[in-house]
């Protein structure tokens, strides 16, 4: 592993839309390189949360730690990935892994960047597509290199929004294999929001549930991986959050 995750401290985060408190008072804290998931019910504020550590969002009050640095806008060490691939229909595949280095990186010499875009999908498994345009892919060769144009600068940290939501069971447990594999690799540390306990479990070191804009739970998950979602284990956990979950209904 390159260990380049990085640490997170959130402190006292709070954040408004108007007179709609989202965020209250919220602390959390990630180790460097740790894998964490966000899960709650819809409208809770688990993507304006991510949007916090993002830097496209700024708090109301509070802050976010990235390392020592306040995070103040968005940083060159942060991807994100969102549910829809956000492909540019005008680039090839390889151009669009290309896209994801900094402007600075961009200015390299061409046939290096081409060389490093198409090692970057060899390692999502996309080697010869890099010269096909993205109308012509699945939506899970889409999220193969919306994933490898997140992961060619090498993030400290990685922030995935419900980025299976749209995907097929079998493509999903494909991408779960994946995103384990490269954070594996990578070492980068990771916030995964989903609506899918299960995935929320077999993927990450602790599961954080949302509630009324505050951490409701705070799980961690100390089975070996690979962890299949019907594990026991796995299920047990995920009646817990479930059941954590209904109580406040
Ligand atoms: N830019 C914005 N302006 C105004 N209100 C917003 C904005 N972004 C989010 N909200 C509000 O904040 C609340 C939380 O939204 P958010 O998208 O963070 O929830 P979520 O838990 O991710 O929901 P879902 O699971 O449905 O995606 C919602 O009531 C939403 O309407």
């Amino acid at each position: 592993m390159s260990n380049q995750g990085i640490h997170i401290q959130v402190s006292e985060l709070n954040k408004s839309f108007g007179t709609e408190q989202v965020l209250t008072d919220l602390d959390l804290t990630a180790k460097q390189g740790e894998f964490i998931s966000i899960v709650g019910r819809s409208g809770c504020g688990k993507s304006t949360f991510l949007r916090l550590l993002a830097g496209l969002e700024k708090p109301t009050t509070g802050e976010i730690l990235i390392g020592d640095e306040k995070i103040v806008g968005i940083r060159n060490e942060v991807r994100v990935m969102f549910q829809e691939a956000r492909l540019l229909p005008w680039l090839t595949v390889l151009e669009n892994v290309v896209v994801g280095l900094s402007k600075t990186k961009q200015k390299k010499d061409k046939k290096e960047l081409r060389a490093l875009a198409a090692e970057m999908l060899e390692q999502v498994g996309l080697k010869g597509k890099e010269n096909e345009w993205p109308s012509v892919l699945s939506g899970g060769q889409k999220q193969r290199v919306a994933l490898a144009r997140a992961l060619i600068s090498k993030p400290k940290l990685l922030l995935l929004d419900e980025p299976l939501g749209a995907l097929d069971a079998f493509t999903r447990l494909e991408m779960h294999q994946l995103i384990q594999k490269l954070w594996k690799e990578q070492g980068f540390t990771a916030f995964l929001v989903t609506h899918d306990v299960s995935e929320a479990i077999a993927l990450a070191d602790r599961v954080v549930l949302l509630e009324r804009g505050n951490i409701a739970m705070d799980l961690t998950v100390p089975m070996e991986r690979p962890r299949g979602r019907d594990d026991h284990d796995v299920t047990e956990l995920e009646q817990k959050v479930i059941d954590r979950v209904m109580q406040k209904t």
